[in-house]
């Protein structure tokens, strides 16, 4: 592939303490606008694959380059480019921040720490809230919003960023099927402006509006990567995963 936004050379991670790498030997390329589903069987390596993209995990063999930047050499500089929504994130109730400062908090790595929020970024925040459809949760406090709600803010506050990459780890895992059909069609708008997506789902059951590529994972390896048509999708992870079972 031309210029990957993605890049992956035999790469081995672990995680601090483990007796062994958890992913192994992986090579992936990843390119501009693609919208790709990491599928595979609980303790894969799904999320690894997520946080060693991220530049959290230690790499102990290859490397990894996002949008051209190392990103064991370039983290700080190489997430400005990145959104990661994490699994399973569980706002404390009491947690004192509205729906519009959890979106601003995404531009404070472009602002800078002590600049004001302007313009830009207040139009940024509209456009990620209407994006997801959650404008009338502006004002509202993320402690107080169902699973579900969060999970779009979560995107939301990501989308703010401009991100040039957003990684998901199971964000449909909160939501009813409407939903997560329609989060789905949102984040393949998200990838046809551009956006490389990559997705974790370990079920994933929507019907996207586009070319997906399949990344089926087992046992810290990739068992299958290629690119299907839209209605092939949620056939090919089941089957996939279901063969990596065998
Ligand atoms: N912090 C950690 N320290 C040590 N080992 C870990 C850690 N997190 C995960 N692992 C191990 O790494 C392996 C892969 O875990 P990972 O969470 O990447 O799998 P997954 O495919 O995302 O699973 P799931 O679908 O259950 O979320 C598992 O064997 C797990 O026990």
């Amino acid at each position: 592939m031309d210029d990957p936004i993605i890049q992956m050379n035999s790469v081995t991670t672990t995680y601090e303490g483990a007796a062994h790498p958890v992913i192994h030997d992986i090579d992936l390329a990843i390119g501009k606008g693609e919208f790709v589903i990491v599928g595979g069987p609980n303790g894969a390596g799904k999320t690894t694959l997520l946080e060693t993209i991220a530049g959290l995990l230690p790499i102990i063999s290859g490397s990894v380059t996002v949008c051209g930047l190392d990103v064991m050499k370039s983290g700080p500089e190489m997430r400005k480019k990145l959104g990661y929504v994490i699994q399973n994130f569980d706002f404390d109730p009491y947690t004192p921040f509205t729906v519009e400062e959890v979106l601003l908090i995404g531009r404070y790595g472009l602002l800078g720490f002590f600049r004001r929020p302007g313009t830009e970024d207040f139009a940024a925040v509209d456009r990620s809230l209407e994006q997801m459809g959650i404008t009338d949760l502006r004002k509202k406090h993320i402690g107080k919003l169902s699973g579900g709600q969060q999970q779009k803010v979560l995107i939301a506050h990501n989308l703010t960023k401009n991100p040039d990459v957003l990684l998901l780890d199971e964000p449909f895992s909160n939501l009813d099927l409407a939903t997560r059909e329609h989060v789905c069609d949102i984040l393949c708008d998200v990838a046809d402006a551009g956006i490389t997506v990559v997705i974790v789902s370990h079920a994933f059951d929507a019907l996207p509006k586009r070319d997906v590529r399949v990344v089926v994972m087992k046992g810290g390896s990739v068992v299958l990567n290629k690119i299907v048509p839209s209605e092939q999708v949620q056939e090919t992870v089941r089957q996939s995963s279901e063969d990596s079972n065998a």
